[in-house]
């Protein structure tokens, strides 16, 4: 079996509240992210999740513990080191409107990345845009369009767009569906997973949403008030959750799977390619 893509080891991050107190946003939390796998990290409002994640990526300093993804603790990473590790690592976030520049076009916005990191033309770039907006199921046409003109699935389709240019290893998905119109949130779902199939990506999802943890994860965690409290595989934790908390998160979602998913054995590996532009 190839070394875990992902490490960490008692990791913590707290925060100072006034002098004498700390809030433990993150509390000795240790996990292993499989290469080409689906982490599922599942918790309520405030369990920490976000902060977990921005230390796997290296945006931001641990208080305590280690972070080593494909073999390298980041802790030790000087500046120039670190961004190019970077690049291996990518985060989509929730509001997908909101974390597209609205200035740029969609085709600036995707191609900024390959600006930035890679030594290409203007020519090949573009050509790289478009091939990278067809992965996503947009037509090329809509590299000339801004943000404004698109709807929220359409806007995270171009998120994730931005977040494949480099060919990551990982991506963060962080409650990447939770904004999106709830129609449209199956098919958002299915790209992300036709892509991992196709590109070999790492995800750790993040998410409040038992149903599409569920739906995506081959591994998830349970987070409660900082802590990991039960990690199990997706069948395992969802048929015999062992934590009273995990029980509680269980019992409170009515219809745990949407209902348009398949079961895990019949993953669809291709998302239809879209007669017009997706949703
Ligand atoms: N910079 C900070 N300073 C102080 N406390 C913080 C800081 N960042 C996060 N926290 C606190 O740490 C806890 C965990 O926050 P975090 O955003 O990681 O939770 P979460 O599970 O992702 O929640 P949500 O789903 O609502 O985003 C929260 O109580 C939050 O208020």
């Amino acid at each position: 079996m190839s070394a875990p893509l992902v490490e960490v080891e008692h990791l913590s991050r707290h925060y100072p509240i006034g002098r004498h107190d700390v809030h433990k946003a993150v509390d000795d939390v240790s996990l292993t992210i499989a290469r080409g796998e689906t982490f599922g990290l599942v918790g309520e409002s405030g369990s920490g999740k976000s902060t977990l994640a921005r230390l796997v990526l290296g945006l931001d300093r641990p208080t305590a513990g280690s972070v080593r993804v494909a073999g390298h603790d980041l802790a030790e990473l000087g500046g120039r080191a670190l961004r190019a590790q970077r690049r291996h690592m990518q985060i989509v976030l929730q509001d997908p409107v909101a974390a597209l520049n609205r200035r740029k076009t969609i085709g600036q916005i995707v191609g900024l990345p390959l600006a930035v990191h890679e030594r290409i033309g203007r020519d090949a770039r573009a050509e790289r845009v478009r091939e990278l907006l067809a992965l996503v199921g947009l037509p090329a046409a809509f590299a000339v369009r801004y943000p404004h003109e698109l709807s929220g699935g359409q806007c995270q389709r171009v998120g994730i767009a931005r977040a494949i240019a480099l060919q990551p290893d990982l991506i963060v998905l962080d409650e990447a569906v939770s904004a999106v119109d709830v129609s449209i949130q199956a098919q958002i779902l299915n790209l992300l997973r036709d892509l991992q199939d196709r590109l070999g990506l790492t995800y750790l999802f993040v998410s409040h949403n038992l149903a599409v943890v569920r739906y995506m994860s081959s591994t998830v965690a349970v987070m409660q008030r900082g802590r990991i409290v039960e990690t199990g595989t997706r069948e395992r934790l969802f048929a015999r959750p062992e934590h009273p908390y995990t029980r509680e998160l269980l019992a409170a979602v009515p219809e745990p799977t949407p209902p348009d998913a398949p079961p895990a054995d019949q993953r669809p590996t291709a998302v239809p390619a879209p007669e017009r532009a997706p949703s």
